[in-house]
């Protein structure tokens, strides 16, 4: 099971992921699209790779920004399943043109 990691390491891991920062006990990311049916397409697709990992983030979506905000709920806390997420989300977000 996924266990909570320590501040210094989920510092070092936030270095390599663009535009994620930390969100009290959890890691979170506001992406911009093109208009409200791409936002909601872009979710559909983020809903898809949570699904297939059984992990999934709380979404928030105004509009065309939608925030991503990524804990293991069951450990209270950050894991590497919620790093390993966020890198899943950016390779989508980097699909969008
Ligand atoms: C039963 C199911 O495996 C668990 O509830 C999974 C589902 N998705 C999850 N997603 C997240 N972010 N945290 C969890 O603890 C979690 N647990």
């Amino acid at each position: 099971m996924a266990h909570v990691l320590e501040d210094k390491d989920v510092d070092t891991a936030l270095e390599a992921l663009d535009g994620w920062s930390r969100s009290g006990t959890a890691i979170s990311r506001t992406i911009t699209l093109p208009s409200f049916p791409r936002a909601i397409a872009f979710v559909s697709a983020v809903a898809e790779v949570a699904e297939d990992k059984n992990h999934h983030p709380d979404i928030d979506i105004r509009w065309r920004k939608v925030t991503f905000t990524c804990s293991t709920h069951s450990e209270g806390g950050i894991t590497q399943l919620d790093l390993d997420l966020a890198r899943t989300i950016n390779d989508l977000a980097a699909e969008q043109d």
